[in-house]
């Protein structure tokens, strides 16, 4: 049996990239750049007034002028105006291009209008090029501003509507399946039997790869050597990953590894020293699609979701596959068992230190699916040891 480290090395080294495509606007929040964003023009495009007022000639304050006949407006939105008299002003708006020859803009808040004029009140502090934000001083023209690579936030899409660009191009997310097996499953709408229970994993996946960015259609089989393999086959030529959950361990109708071999996926681990999640089954039909068939326990198949399916998709699209997160444990912890121990903990942030905090939260085992929904995130124990002290400080792989 392979430790952790191993496994996330195998799991790292079938990522690839499933290259770019051009989506809206609006639909690449989360998404990776594909493309380098240039600046269309200079930020901001023309020397920029960012107060309401009047604009004037810095000099003409300097040299002890106070009022100054208004020749006009110059709205946002308007061509340029001309300042034409050295001693004049002209009213000015936020947004609006600084009128030439002017260079100073004195807020309304400082001026007294009266019978055409603008006087400057008493006190009021005028610096030649104030209240003005200069052409091309933020960036400027064809600078990159946003690298490709680089995550979608509400950021980024705000730059390429300014430099124009209605739609980007970015990292194509892989087409997945989440397949669930399981005689004992029946679909959320029916009512099971006392012998039965309600499939939920391919929810939580499904879930998870939405949080995540990649979409994934669902699938059932039953427990059936022959199904299995006819099913999967078909699904190894149509995606590009594939999520099984469940028929990985030592029961009789555990047919998902013998089933994959059958088909030509190669085997890169069966067994991993960590808990939950031991028979954990990872392969690949090179080039073409890469298998994770997650043991069918609930809290298992989440664990191995955010484990080694969330750095994986990561690793494919050009992302760090670990960001390194972590969280310090806030009691002491027991564990003895020769097995990284993923334990389930509550996340708060400590108010005096400002660090990430977490609480055990243990839960029943890897079927004690409701205590997911008591904690936030899976802290990673190392092997090695059986004590974990308050204070330790361990990766953390956090759900909400
Ligand atoms: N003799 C041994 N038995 C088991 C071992 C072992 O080492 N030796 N390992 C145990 C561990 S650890 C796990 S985890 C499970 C893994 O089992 P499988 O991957 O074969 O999964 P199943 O047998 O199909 O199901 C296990 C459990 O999970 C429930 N399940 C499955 N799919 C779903 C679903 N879509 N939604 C909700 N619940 C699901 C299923 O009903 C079972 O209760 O094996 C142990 N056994
Ligand atoms: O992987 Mo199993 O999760 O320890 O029940
Ligand atoms: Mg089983």
């Amino acid at each position: 049996m392979i430790d952790i480290q191993q496994a996330t090395e195998l799991v790292l080294a079938s990522a690839r990239s499933f290259g770019t495509e051009k989506v809206p606007l609006q639909e690449c929040l989360g998404r990776i750049l594909a493309q380098d964003m240039a600046a269309d023009r200079d930020f901001p495009p023309f020397h920029r007034v960012t107060m309401d007022g009047i604009a004037i000639l810095g000099e003409a304050y300097e040299s002890g002028l106070r009022t100054f006949p208004l020749q006009g407006t110059q709205a946002a939105g308007a061509p340029q105006l001309s300042l034409n008299d050295k001693a004049g002003a002209l009213e000015v708006m936020t947004g609006a291009m600084l009128p030439a020859g002017a260079d100073t803009v004195i807020r309304y808040e400082d001026v007294k209008i009266e019978h055409g004029q603008a006087t400057i009140v008493e006190g009021a502090a005028v610096k030649t090029g104030q209240n003005v934000h200069l052409q091309g001083t933020d960036r400027r023209q064809s600078d990159i501003i946003v690298k490709a690579g680089a995550p979608l936030s509400p950021a980024e899409l705000g730059v390429a509507a300014t430099v124009g660009l209605s739609h980007l191009y970015v990292q194509r997310m892989p087409r997945a399946v989440i397949v669930s097996t399981g005689d004992e499953l029946v679909p959320v709408s029916a009512a099971p039997a006392p012998y039965q229970i309600r499939t939920s994993n391919a929810y939580t996946i499904q879930a998870a790869l939405r949080q995540w960015g990649a979409a994934a259609e669902l699938l059932h089989i039953s427990d059936e050597l022959e199904a299995t393999r006819a099913e999967l086959k078909r699904c190894l030529q149509a995606y590009d990953f594939i999520l099984l959950s469940g028929g990985v361990s030592k029961g009789k109708f555990d047919y998902v590894p013998a089933a994959l071999t059958d088909l030509g996926v190669k085997k890169h681990l069966h067994k991993v020293k960590q808990r939950p999640g031991k028979p954990f089954w990872f392969g690949e039909l090179p080039g073409q699609c890469t298998v994770f068939a997650l043991p069918g326990n609930p809290v298992s198949s989440f664990m191995c979701t955010q484990r080694y399916v969330g750095p994986w998709l990561r690793k494919c699209l050009g992302q760090p596959a670990f960001p390194g997160a972590f969280a310090m444990l806030d009691r002491d912890f027991h564990f003895r068992p020769d097995l990284t121990y993923f334990l389930q903990v509550r996340l708060y942030s400590d108010a005096e230190s400002g660090r990430l905090m977490a609480s055990p939260v243990e839960g029943k085992g890897s079927g004690d699916l409701a205590n997911l929904a008591d904690a936030d995130a899976f802290l990673e124990l190392p092997r090695g040891q059986d004590t974990f002290p308050k204070g330790g400080v361990y990766p953390v792989y956090r759900y909400r």
